[in-house]
């Protein structure tokens, strides 16, 4: 799916198209107060391994444990959840292949993980300590 899409180069086209919705969107730019431009980079590499690219999100970014808990306690409602996947579906519509089974599975990935991260990120939820291996999504 990495090839398919148009590996790192068309995910950084992606990345930062929807990031420059999120930051002008009024219901996720409080959530994201401590943002940076090194935050992008490390979207670009998780979605990287997902899809079936390089592991370097496993190998230098800490792995799947990171990634929860990077979202640890911030707190995010249903409604900044689906707002957030909805952006991203925009942006696979104008910078990936419109191809229809790609753009749906895309999209299902996105679904799955924004869930997750819905869930880790609970008030309450106790910090993450362990976590699987980097998911690698399956396609067609
Ligand atoms: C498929 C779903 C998601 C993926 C792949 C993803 C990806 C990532 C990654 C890779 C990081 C770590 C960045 C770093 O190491 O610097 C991160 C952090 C973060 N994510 Fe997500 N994310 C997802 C869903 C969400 C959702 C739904 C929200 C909020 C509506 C969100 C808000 C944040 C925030 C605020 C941070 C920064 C936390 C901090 O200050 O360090 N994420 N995300």
């Amino acid at each position: 799916m990495y090839e398919a899409i148009g590996g790192e180069p068309a995910l950084r086209e992606l990345v930062d198209d929807f990031y420059a919705k999120v930051l002008a969107d009024p219901l996720l730019r409080p959530v994201f107060v401590n943002f940076t431009e090194q935050h992008l980079d490390h979207v670009v590499v998780w979605l990287a391994e997902v899809f079936g690219g390089p592991a370097r999100f496993t190998e230098q970014l800490g792995g799947h444990l990171h990634i929860l808990q990077a979202h640890h306690d911030l707190g995010i409602t249903e409604e900044q959840r689906a707002r957030w996947a909805e952006l991203m579906a925009e942006s696979a519509r104008v910078t990936l292949p419109a191809d229809e089974h790609l753009q749906d599975s895309f999209n299902r990935y996105i679904r799955w993980g924004t869930e997750i991260a819905r869930d880790v990120s609970a008030p309450g939820e106790p910090y993450p300590t362990e976590a699987g291996d980097v998911p690698r999504w399956e396609w067609p």
